[in-house]
């Protein structure tokens, strides 16, 4: 494998002090697209929190991004982060902001300065993501795949070396899911690691890539494709 952007060996994934997946061992290469998959409440959500630091790593070693998950101050984690694009099911933009304020919220709150150099970023990710026009629009006026896509900018405007998604075409129709899928491909394509949680099989047949599977307290791993 070239560099793993993401390793975990002999993790356990903790939520509570009860070992929700132990013996988790598996790694990420750069530019490495996967699966995460398992029946609800076997632990996709959890490992992925475990990844961005939002549960702590208590057993085992875990190294994301180049920083240790196993010994990271409260202080790095914002850090991380900043290394990570995450998106979840749920739109979670700030509804009182149009798209352009919602993605400036995030460039204040990561240290960008520069107005210029702000607009400029705004305006790359949204183009990115198929979306140019939209920056004035509040986000209750766009669609439930067009709100995905401003999530998916703004996961973008510190260019991650990893994506992590948790469901993030739960509650959309299926061709605009595979236009979410389209969107993850080229992110992909263009270097950048993904992990996303999903209950979707037919997305995974049409779009195929190794598969990690939650299951009875273990990680079980289909295999890089
Ligand atoms: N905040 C929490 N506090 C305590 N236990 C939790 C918490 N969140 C999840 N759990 C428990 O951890 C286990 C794994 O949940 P998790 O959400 O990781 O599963 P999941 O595979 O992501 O499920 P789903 O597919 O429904 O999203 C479950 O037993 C769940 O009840």
């Amino acid at each position: 494998m070239t560099e793993p952007i993401l390793e975990l060996r002999d993790a356990t994934v903790t939520q509570e002090e009860r070992a929700v997946l132990a013996g988790v061992t598996f790694a990420l290469a750069k530019s490495e697209f996967a699966y995460l998959v398992g029946r609800t409440g076997s632990g996709k959500s959890s490992l992925l929190k475990t990844l961005y630091a939002d549960l702590p790593l208590l057993v085992g070693t875990g190294e994301v991004a180049g920083f240790n998950l196993a010994k990271l101050p409260a202080g790095k984690v914002p850090y991380l982060r900043r290394k990570l694009g995450i998106v979840f099911q749920d739109f979670q933009l700030l509804s009182d902001r149009t798209v352009t304020e919602n993605l400036l919220f995030v460039l204040n709150a990561t240290g960008w300065s520069g107005k210029a150099r702000k607009q400029q970023r705004i305006q790359e990710v949204l183009t990115q993501v198929g979306l140019s026009g939209v920056g004035n629009r509040m986000p209750h006026r766009l669609s439930g795949g067009e709100q995905q896509r401003v999530v998916i900018a703004r996961a973008l405007l510190n260019e991650p070396v990893l994506l992590l998604a948790d469901e993030p075409t739960g509650n959309l129709d299926p061709e605009v899911a595979d236009g979410i899928m389209e969107l993850f491909t080229e992110i992909n394509h263009a270097g950048t690691a993904v992990l996303m949680a999903t209950h979707n099989f037919q997305l995974i047949d049409r779009f195929p890539h190794r598969v990690l599977t939650c299951q009875g307290g273990q990680l079980l791993d289909s295999g890089r494709k």
